[in-house]
Order: C-alpha cells, then structure tokens, then sequence
C-alpha cells in the first residue's frame, strides 16, 4: 500500500479546494485572515478528506464496474486500512475544530456525520442525497463565518444558499447522466422518478434562483467589480443549466457537458468573491 494511494484516496484537489473556501468564508466575514484562521482549512481539508474515502469504501463495488482505477477497486488499499484512515482523518478534523468555537465544532460534527450517512445510504435516495451534497458544499461558508461568530455565520447565509442552489443543480443533472449506471447498483435518483427532462428543467429552476441570489451581495457588501464577474459567471451558470435542460436522455446530458460548464462556473465564482471580499 503506497503513500500515493493514500493521497489519493482523499481527491487532495476537492479537499484542498474545500479547505480554502472555509478561509474565504472567514475573510468575507471579517475582511481579513488570521494565523489562527488558517486551522480552518486544516480542518476541512481533514473533514473533506474522510469523506472522500468513506465514499470510496461503500462505494468499492460499483467502482469495480465504474471506476475500477480508483486506489480501492484497483487493489492499492485494503477496505481495512481505509476504514481506519477514515476514522483518523475524521478524527483529526474534529479534535481540530474543538480548538475553534462551539458552533464550527458543531458544523465539524453535524457535517462528519453527514458525510458518513451519505456514503452508506443517503446518495441511493432520491434528491435527499442531492440535497446532502449541496448542504455540505455550502456549509464550508458557514463554517468559516461562524469561527467569527454567530454573526460571521449570518454574513455568509447568501454565498452559502447561492452554493446549495448551483451545487443541488449540478448533483441532480450528474444523476441525470449516470441514470443506467446507478439503476444496476441500486440507487433510487431523481432522474429514475420524474424523467430526464424534468430533473433538467428543476436544475435549470435551481440555477435561475441560484443567480437571483447571486445579486444580493451587489450593494450591500460588494460594488461594481462583483457585479461585472458575477454577471459573467451567471452566464455561464445559466448557459450550462439550459444545456441540460433541453435533454431527454442520459448522453445528451452528458454530450451537453452541462456538469462540467456549471462546475467550472462554480470555481469561477469562487474566484469573484475572493477578489470582490479584498478588494
Ligand atoms: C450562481 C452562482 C454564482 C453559483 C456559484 C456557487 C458557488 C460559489 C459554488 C462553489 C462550490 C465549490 C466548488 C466549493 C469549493 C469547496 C468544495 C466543497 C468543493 C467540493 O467539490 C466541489 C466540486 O464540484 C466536486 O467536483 P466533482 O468531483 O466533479 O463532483
Ligand atoms: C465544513 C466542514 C467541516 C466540512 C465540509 C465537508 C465538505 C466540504 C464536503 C464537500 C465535498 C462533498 C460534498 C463530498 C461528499 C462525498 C462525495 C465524495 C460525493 C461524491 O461521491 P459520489 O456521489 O459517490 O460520486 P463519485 O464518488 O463518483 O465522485
Ligand atoms: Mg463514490
């Protein structure tokens, strides 16, 4: 068992990604970054991490099929050993948050949870599963205000709904394209109940609310810079959702790239309110 299977495991990139905005979360809240501050990354990153691989663990038998070079299916970590390097990275993040304050504790803890009860059941559940996702995306917003307070958290309650709504769009169209894939392994998904078509239009739905939040920063915390690269990134948000939108079948989906459009408008975004917040 090699280190880079354990690397690897985690998807350093989306935990590492994930670690930043939480410091993004605390900068929007307080305009500035703190050396404590920076533990919040650590946290997530951790956090982030043990959900990554806890996936991977239920996940192992589908992967054989799906992804079979994935570090687990592949053979290069035992389902023992990933087990106990969930645990430790689960662990590690929470005894972390312990030195912050009792509310990102709790999101620390609500959130491990989360992230076990999605691996093992949630994500084969129509829309609950979708909705898990986006909650947890959105919350690394909530995390790094609220290390700042009750009011920390309260600053960033529009980027983290802005998050839910774009996040629960993506996870609803990427079911819509694996609709064959999760039918043999057993999963219930949204697409599998109300059609293609329909999932496609509610996600579109979800990113149209997702751009109307996007403008209430505009004013009131943020000026004319935010509102030219959020206009920007609302376009391609709603140009990706309406790709999906038109399709009745799962390789239109995923022939539209509708996923990965919303995904790198998400990122994008990332970058408007990093700027936006020092600027
Ligand atoms: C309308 C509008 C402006 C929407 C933007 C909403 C927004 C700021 C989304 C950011 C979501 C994001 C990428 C957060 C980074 C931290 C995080 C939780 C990353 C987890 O992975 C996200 C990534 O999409 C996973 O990719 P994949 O493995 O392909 O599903
Ligand atoms: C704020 C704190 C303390 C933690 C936040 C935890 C975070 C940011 C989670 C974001 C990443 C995330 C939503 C992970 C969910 C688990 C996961 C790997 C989902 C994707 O798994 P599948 O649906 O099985 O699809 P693939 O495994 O094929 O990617
Ligand atoms: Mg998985």
């Amino acid at each position: 068992m090699s280190a880079s299977a354990f690397l690897r495991i985690t998807r350093p990139h989306n935990a590492i990604v994930a670690g930043l905005t939480a410091l993004l979360g605390y900068l929007i809240a307080t305009g500035t970054l703190t050396v404590p501050s920076l533990l919040l990354a650590v946290i997530v990153a951790l956090i982030t991490a043990g959900g990554n691989v806890i996936n991977d663990i239920f996940d192992i038998d589908i992967d054989r099929i799906n992804r079979p070079d994935r570090p687990l299916p592949a053979g290069k970590i035992s389902p023992g050993a990933a087990k106990t390097y969930a645990l430790a990275l689960f662990l590690s993040g929470i005894v972390l948050a312990a030195l912050t304050t009792p509310l990102c504790l709790a999101i620390a803890l609500i959130n491990s949870v989360i992230l076990v009860a999605y691996a093992a059941r949630l994500k084969r559940t129509p829309l609950i599963g979708n909705v898990a996702v986006a909650y947890l995306t959105a919350s690394v917003f909530l995390f790094g205000g609220a290390f700042a307070g009750v009011f920390g958290l309260i600053s960033n309650l529009s980027l983290a709904a802005i998050t839910l709504l774009a996040t629960l769009a993506r996870e609803v169209l990427k079911d819509a394209e694996d609709v064959e894939g999760d039918a043999a392994g057993g999963a219930r998904t949204l697409p599998m109940i109300i059609g293609i078509r329909r999932t496609g239009i509610f996600a579109f739905a979800c990113a149209c609310c997702a751009v109307a939040v996007s403008l209430l920063p505009f004013g009131r915390w943020w000026g004319g810079f935010y509102l030219a690269g959020i206009a920007v990134v609302d376009i391609v948000i709603v140009a990706g959702a309406a790709r999906g939108a038109a399709c009745t079948r799962p390789d239109c989906v995923r022939a539209s790239r509708a996923t990965s459009i919303l995904r790198a408008g998400m990122f994008a975004a990332l970058a408007v309110f990093a700027i936006a917040a020092v600027i």
